[in-house]
C-alpha cells in the first residue's frame, strides 16, 4: 500500500499556530442575511492559550468552527499552522481535524462503550497511528486518570470525563486544540481542574488552547481574552483576572454591542 502525503503537511515555519484575515461569515441571504463574523483579523500563537467571550449571537462559536474546519468561511481566510483551509478539499479537511486538531465539547462527547483509555486513543486508532507511549503517560498523570483508565464514562464523574476528553484531544499532539465552554456543564471545583489542566498544557507543553466561555472566571486562566461583538474583534485583555474580564463584558448591552 503506498501512503500519500498529506496536502496540508508544512514546513512548520509559520509562528502561528492559527490565523484568521478578513475573516467573514455570512449565513443565509435576502431577508434571512446575517453577517456572524465581518473580518476578523487575529493570530492564535503558538503555546498561548487564548479564551473568546462575547455576547450571545456575536459570533465566538462560528469563529470557532471556521477556525476549525468545521464551517465553511465566506471570505478572508482561516489557516491552521501553513494551511489555507479554503483550499482543502473535503477529504483533506476531514484528515486535518483529525490529525492536527483537538477538540474538547461542552457535554464530553465520549463514546459510552469504550473504556477511558481506548476514547483518549480512539482518534489515533482510527488514523492507524500509534500513540507515543511516553506522551500519553504524562497526559494521563497530568489530568490524574491513572486508576480510571479501565473505567467506561457512565462510570466516571462529569469531571472525570471531561478529563478524558481533555487527555483525548491532546493525545495526538494536535496543532491546537479548541474547546467550547468546556466546563459549562462541570461543577466550579471540577471546572477548576479542567482549566488548569488546559493552562497547564500551554506553559508546560506548549500546547496551542482557544475556548470559547460565557465565564469570566474560566476566561482568568487564559493568556489573553479576545472579545467579540456582531462578529468583530473589539477588545482585547492580556494576563487577564477575573474582576477585568467582568468590567469589560459589562460593557456590552444586551444586544451584544459595546458601549
Ligand atoms: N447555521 C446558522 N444559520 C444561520 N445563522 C446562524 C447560524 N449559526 C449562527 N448563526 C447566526 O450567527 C450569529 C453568530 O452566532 P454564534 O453562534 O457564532 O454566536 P455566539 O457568540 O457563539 O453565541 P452564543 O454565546 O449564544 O453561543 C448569530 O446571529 C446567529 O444567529
Amino acid at each position: 500500500m503506498t501512503t500519500t502525503q498529506p496536502p496540508f503537511a508544512t514546513t512548520g515555519e509559520s509562528s502561528a499556530a492559527a490565523r484568521a484575515t478578513a475573516l467573514t461569515k455570512v449565513y443565509g441571504e435576502g431577508e434571512t442575511r446575517v453577517v456572524a463574523l465581518d473580518g476578523i483579523d487575529v493570530e492564535f500563537s503558538r503555546g498561548q492559550f487564548t479564551a473568546i467571550m462575547g455576547p450571545s449571537g456575536s459570533g465566538k462559536s462560528t469563529l470557532m468552527h471556521c477556525m476549525a474546519g468545521l464551517d465553511a468561511i465566506t471570505s478572508g481566510s482561516a489557516t491552521i499552522g501553513d494551511v489555507e483551509l479554503s483550499r482543502l478539499k473535503d477529504k483533506h479537511l476531514t484528515r486535518l481535524r483529525r490529525d492536527r486538531i483537538g477538540f474538547v465539547f461542552q457535554s464530553f462527547n465520549l463514546v459510552p462503550t469504550l473504556t477511558a483509555i481506548e476514547n483518549i486513543t480512539l482518534t489515533m486508532d482510527i488514523a492507524g497511528r500509534k500513540p507515543d507511549s511516553q506522551w500519553l503517560d504524562q497526559i494521563v498523570d497530568t489530568v490524574g486518570l491513572r486508576d480510571r483508565l479501565k473505567h467506561r464514562p457512565g462510570q466516571l464523574s462529569g469531571g472525570q470525563q471531561q478529563r478524558v476528553a481533555c487527555a483525548r484531544a491532546l493525545a495526538g499532539r494536535p496543532e491546537i486544540v479548541f474547546a467550547d465552554e468546556p466546563t459549562g456543564n462541570l461543577d466550579s471545583r471540577s471546572g477548576a481542574e479542567i482549566l488548569s489542566f488546559l493552562r497547564e498544557s500551554a506553559r508546560s507543553f506548549g500546547q496551542t488552547v482557544v475556548m470559547v466561555t460565557h465565564d469570566a472566571v474560566a476566561a482568568s486562566y487564559a493568556d489573553r481574552v479576545l472579545f467579540l461583538a456582531d462578529g468583530r474583534l473589539v477588545d482585547e485583555l492580556v494576563a487577564p483576572s477575573a474582576d477585568r474580564v467582568l468590567e469589560r463584558m459589562k460593557q456590552f448591552d444586551g444586544k451584544g454591542r459595546t458601549s
